[in-house]
């Protein structure tokens, strides 16, 4: 047990698929997951193990933002030997060719703060993910999905005030914009574990266009399936 995490030990996977939201966490572990136990329900932020293909797998929520992300990804690693952290998260799209439903790859995540940002202070650290995840998944979502691979933004804020940063953005390339990839990616540097963020597009910023309710599961599931079959492969 941790501060935040109740299971004991062994009974997280040394594969975690980290959504931000617990919902998500449980509606995965009993689409996706056999035999799926809940490990954790500290502060409502729901944990699950099972098996997929007879591996064994964790699906933890990590809530929203950075510092959130950053409690969790530090126990599973440090006091529950988490090896692989796949972020399975929805995310808001910053250009044309990005739409609501496709899927986003997060090679980079680019960020103005991070829980980690003290320890570099002057350099601009960049966040990557692991290649072998990356390759594995862009495979994994050919056929599936419509899918792309590239930097991404992890906001501090989900109400962004700062306009001119935002078209910066843009103009750069980023994909998409959420709100923890950047701080997965140090921590898994940090203590050389594999990360890799997955993303569905649930809205976007040019067009304004949004995943209607009812259709998130269905779109969710392909990002589920993408990075469990990225994690074994
Ligand atoms: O859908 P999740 O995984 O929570 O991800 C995105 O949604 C939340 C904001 O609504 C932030 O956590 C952001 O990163
Ligand atoms: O952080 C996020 C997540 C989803 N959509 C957004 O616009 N921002």
């Amino acid at each position: 047990m941790t501060f935040h995490i109740g299971a004991k030990p062994g009974e997280i996977a040394e594969t975690v698929l980290l959504p931000g939201d617990p919902y998500r966490a449980r509606w995965a572990a009993q689409t996706f997951l056999k035999d799926a136990v809940l490990v954790n329900e500290v502060r409502g932020m729901l944990g699950y193990t099972g098996t997929w293909k007879g591996e064994r797998v964790t699906i933890q929520g990590s809530g929203m933002g950075m510092p959130s992300l950053s409690i969790y990804v530090n126990e599973l690693i440090k006091d529950y030997g988490a090896q692989t952290l796949i972020r399975i998260g929805s995310a808001g799209g910053m250009q044309e060719h990005v739409k609501v439903r496709d899927v986003v790859l997060a090679q980079t995540a680019s960020t103005l703060g991070s829980p980690s940002r003290g320890i570099f202070r002057e350099l601009n650290f960049a966040p990557c993910a692991d290649f072998g995840l990356l390759q594995a998944a862009w495979k994994a979502a050919q056929g599936r999905v419509d899918c792309h691979v590239g930097g991404i933004y992890s906001n501090d804020t989900f109400y962004e005030e700062r306009e001119d940063l935002g078209a910066q953005l843009m103009r750069h390339g980023v994909l998409c914009v959420e709100m923890e990839a950047a701080e997965l990616y140090t921590l898994a540097a940090r203590y050389g574990r594999r990360a890799l963020a997955i993303l569905t597009i649930s809205d976007h910023l040019i067009t304004n266009e949004a995943l209607p309710a009812g259709e998130r599961e269905r779109s969710f599931g392909d990002m589920v399936e993408i990075a469990l079959e990225a994690a074994f492969s």
